[in-house]
């Protein structure tokens, strides 16, 4: 399964992340907004979709940059996951975790320390050593 997720800058040193509501895959744990892209979407139009949808924000297809990306190993229940990283600088518009769960601003150091699923333990790791 593909997943799309987004790194958005404020320009100063944080970036935002998501924490998921209760009663989903992963709830309570912090994440890179974002989600599955569908069946004819490419990977850009889906983060832009699923951005829209769960913070109210329009990102600028010009202004994504891939950043990496992170893979599941065979899980027995379901499909392995694969989730592309993209970087954005955010605009100032309003946003709101539209969806359920809450969103925070952070530093790479503090997005380190929040409980995070695995594979965003890696694209964090790799995300904060390139930048
Ligand atoms: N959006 C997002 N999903 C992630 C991240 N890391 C990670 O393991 N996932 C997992 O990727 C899967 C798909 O994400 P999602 O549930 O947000 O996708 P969605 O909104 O399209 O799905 P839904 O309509 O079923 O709620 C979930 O199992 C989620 O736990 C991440 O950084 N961002």
């Amino acid at each position: 399964m593909c997943v799309v997720a987004l790194a958005l800058a404020d320009g100063e040193g944080r970036w935002l992340m998501h924490r998921r509501p209760p009663g989903k895959h992963h709830a309570g744990l912090w994440e890179f907004p974002g989600g599955k892209v569908d069946a004819g979407e490419t990977p850009r139009e889906a983060l832009i979709r699923e951005i829209r949808e769960e913070l109210g924000l329009a990102l600028a297809v010009e202004g994504l940059s891939p950043a990496g990306f992170a893979e599941e190993t065979r899980a027995e229940a379901r499909a392995p996951i694969v989730i592309m990283l993209y970087t954005s600088v955010w605009n100032g518009s309003s946003l709101a975790a539209l969806e359920g769960g809450e969103i925070g601003w952070f530093t790479a150091q503090e997005v380190a320390r929040l409980d995070k699923p695995p594979l965003d333990v890696a694209l964090a790791a790799d995300l904060f050593e390139k930048t």
